[in-house]
């Protein structure tokens, strides 16, 4: 036996639903900004043929989803082209007892990585974007990103629409297809150009991970929210104006000055962690004031994953 508990993938799926995700990915935002998140910035080893390992320990305090964990993830794009293809991103996490530092548990981690993802872009929505119109969302990429963005925005804040774009666009057409079968809805649609797909919408998902600036500032209707998912030292989905017009916030400061010097560099003006709106400390962007969460993920958020995922798993049978 082992001697600790190992939780499959299939297991997560099983166990998580998008409430308590979002409950769990808010209290995690919120942490950074009132002392509760021990965490540095992402540790990247650039491996032979260009392939990564990223490691993401940290300490979350909180009663409800306070863990110690750490994050070990691998990108190896070229899994992509196997036969049966895999996913390029391969995440574990390992929970270790707060009291000793002994793990406790291996939970398997793409799930948790693709749940807490589009949860972290829900709750910056609900914060950067409060009552302001939810009416059109637009995703640009319709991979794993995209489409876990589509059910969690469809299943939190139910859109008229739902636009989807993909540079291969036959991705687009048969994801609003799949997912309006699936959703028991007609909101899923897919359009052929950018352009299209972010005029007037309200709310705009980019995870693309374009290196040619696909979002061009005039498309972007003026009082948008956008949830920039994609990172990538090489480029940004979203144009240098749309940074510079808009007020920029992130998940984690040290993160920001870690990996997103590009973005600083084209001048954008990053006015606040999403967890400062949240305590009340730096307010949400005003009507007619166009805003940008720059998303790059962080421990703690896996932190409070990996509580929800090992508590779950002892009551759920
Ligand atoms: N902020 C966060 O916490 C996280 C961010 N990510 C980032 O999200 C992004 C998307 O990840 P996945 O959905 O897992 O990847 P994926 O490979 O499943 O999907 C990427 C999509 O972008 C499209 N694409 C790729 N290159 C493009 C280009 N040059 N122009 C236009 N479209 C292009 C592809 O057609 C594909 O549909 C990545 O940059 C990844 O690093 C992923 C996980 C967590
Ligand atoms: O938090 C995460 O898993 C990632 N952020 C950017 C690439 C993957």
């Amino acid at each position: 036996m082992l001697p600790y508990k190992f939780i499959s993938e299939s297991r997560v799926g099983e166990l998580l639903e998008w409430e308590p995700v979002v409950d769990a990915v808010e209290h995690a935002l919120k942490s950074v900004s009132t002392g509760c998140a021990f965490q540095s910035p992402r540790v990247k080893i650039v491996l032979p043929e260009s392939n990564l390992l990223y490691s993401t320990p940290g300490y979350l305090k909180d009663d409800k989803y306070g863990a110690l964990a750490s994050r070990v993830m691998t990108k190896f794009p070229s899994n992509r082209r196997l036969q049966p293809p895999r996913s390029a991103l391969n995440a574990n996490i390992s929970l270790m007892d707060e009291s000793t530092g002994v793990v406790k548990a291996i939970i398997q981690g793409n799930e948790l990585t693709d749940w807490r993802t589009a949860a972290v872009s829900v709750v910056a929505t609900k914060h950067l974007h409060k009552e302001k119109p939810k009416e059109i969302l637009a995703i640009i990429g319709a991979g794993i990103q995209g489409r876990i963005h589509a059910i969690a925005f469809q299943t939190c804040f139910k859109f008229r629409e739902v636009r989807i774009w993909n540079r291969t666009g036959k991705r687009a057409v048969d994801l609003a297809r799949k997912l309006n079968h699936e959703l028991k809805t007609d909101a899923f649609v897919s359009c052929e150009t950018v352009s299209d797909c972010v005029k007037n919408a309200d709310v705009i998902v980019t995870a693309a991970m374009a290196k040619e600036m696909l979002v061009k500032h005039e498309m972007v209707k003026k009082g948008a929210h956008i949830n920039a998912i994609s990172v990538n030292p090489s480029g940004t989905d979203l144009d240098e104006e749309t940074y510079r017009i808009s007020k920029v916030f992130c998940d984690h400061w040290t993160g920001v000055e870690h990996e997103l010097q590009h973005i600083i560099a084209f001048g954008a003006k990053f006015v606040g962690q999403v967890g400062d709106v949240i305590a009340g400390s730096v307010q949400a962007p005003g009507a007619g004031e166009t805003s940008i969460f720059q998303s790059l993920g962080m421990a703690v958020e896996d932190c409070a994953l990996a509580r929800l995922i090992y508590d779950l798993d002892q009551i759920v049978k």
